[in-house]
C-alpha cells in the first residue's frame, strides 16, 4: 500500500523519452495495493502518460497501473483511468489480512490504514459485530482474523459484495463471518449486535437509527462522517447524540479521530460512540 519515493531508474529511463521539463513532474509518489499502482498524473504529462505508466510498472514490478481519479456516488466507486495493463484485480496484504479486489472499481484508500489496524485493536473475541457498509471486508476482516469477533457484513453493491465473498474464505473465517447482498435499511434483525461499524461518509447521518435498531441496549458505534472543520469539535456527534434522544437512547462519547482531509475544509471523522437504551 505504502507510498513510494520515485526510483532513479524510472527517471533514468524516461529522461531520455520525455522533455527535460516534464522529467521533473513526474510522479514521486504512489499507492501499491497488491500488484497495481494508482498513480497521480499531472494534466502536462497527458501525452506520454502510457509510456509513463509502462515504466512505473516495470521497473516497480506492477501488473496494472491506473491514474488516479475520485471516488464518486452511493456505493463509493472510483473513476480511475487504466493506463497499463488490463488484469486490476489483485490480493493485497496489510495486517496480515488478506483483501482481494478490482481496484480500478473497488475504494481501498491508503489514508484509512490506522482505522483497519485499529479495529483490530479494539474488537473483542466472540462478541458480535454488524459492519453496515462493509465493502470488501475493509474494515470487519481485521476483526474477525486478529480477534475472532463474530461478523455480519452488509453490502449492497453485487459486484462489491462478490469480493468480500472470497474474502472471508480467502481469510478462513467463514465460520464466523457472514456476508449480506443487501441495503442495510432492510436488514430484519434488532437488538443483535455489541458493536456496529458505519465505515461511510457524507449521508452516514441518515443511517443512524438502522443502527439504534440493530444495536443491543448497550453497544459501541463506530460512527464516520464528514464534518466542515468550522463545525468541529461539536460535530458530528452533537448530530448523533440528538437523533440516539430521538430513538430513546443516550449517547456517550468515547473517542474521536480524523481519518483525513476530504475536501478543503472537510475532514473524514470517526467517533467511538458509547449507545445505552433508556
Ligand atoms: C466507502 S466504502 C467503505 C468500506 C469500509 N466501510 C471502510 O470504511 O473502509 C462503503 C461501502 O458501503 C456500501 N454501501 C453504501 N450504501 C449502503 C447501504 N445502504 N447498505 C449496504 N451497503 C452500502 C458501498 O457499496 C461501499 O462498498
Amino acid at each position: 500500500m505504502r507510498t513510494q519515493v520515485i526510483k532513479p531508474r524510472i527517471r533514468e529511463i524516461l529522461s531520455k523519452e520525455l522533455p527535460p521539463e516534464l522529467v521533473s513532474l513526474l510522479p514521486k509518489h504512489w499507492v501499491q495495493i497488491g500488484d497495481v499502482l494508482i498513480l497521480p498524473l499531472r494534466p502536462e504529462l497527458e501525452p506520454y502518460k502510457r509510456r509513463i505508466a509502462e515504466v512505473y510498472a516495470q521497473v516497480i514490478g506492477a501488473k496494472a497501473v491506473l491514474r488516479k481519479g475520485h471516488i464518486h456516488g452511493e456505493t463509493r466507486k472510483p473513476d480511475y483511468e487504466l493506463l497499463y495493463g488490463n488484469d486490476t484485480i489483485t490480493v493485497h496484504v496489510e495486517n496480515g489480512v488478506k483483501y482481494k479486489l478490482d481496484v480500478a472499481r473497488i475504494m481501498f484508500s491508503p489514508a484509512n490504514v490506522k482505522e483497519r489496524v485499529r479495529m483490530a485493536e479494539v474488537a473483542k473475541p466472540g462478541e458480535l459485530v454488524v459492519d453496515m457498509f462493509a465493502g470488501i471486508g475493509h474494515l470487519s476482516l481485521p476483526m474477525t482474523v486478529h480477534k475472532g469477533a463474530r461478523v455480519i457484513a452488509i453490502e449492497k453493491d453485487p459486484y462489491t459484495f462478490r469480493f468480500l465473498v472470497e474474502n472471508i474464505w480467502l481469510n478462513g473465517v467463514q465460520d464466523l463471518m457472514t456476508p449480506y447482498n443487501m441495503d442495510n435499511r432492510d436488514f430484519p434483525a434488532e437488538n443483535i449486535a455489541d458493536r456496529i461499524l458505519m465505515g461511510y461518509v457524507v449521508t452516514t447521518h441518515e443511517f443512524i437509527p438502522k443502527a439504534l435498531s440493530i444495536a443491543k441496549d448497550e453497544a459501541i458505534i463506530h460512527y464516520h462522517n464528514t464534518v466542515p472543520e468550522r463545525l468541529r469539535p461539536e460535530e458530528p456527534f452533537a448530530t448523533f447524540k440528538r437523533i440516539a434522544r430521538e430513538h430513546g437512547y443516550e449517547a456517550e462519547k468515547l473517542k474521536e479521530l480524523v481519518i483525513k482531509r476530504y475536501a478543503p475544509g472537510v475532514w473524514h471523522v470517526v467517533v467511538d460512540i458509547g449507545v445505552y437504551k433508556r
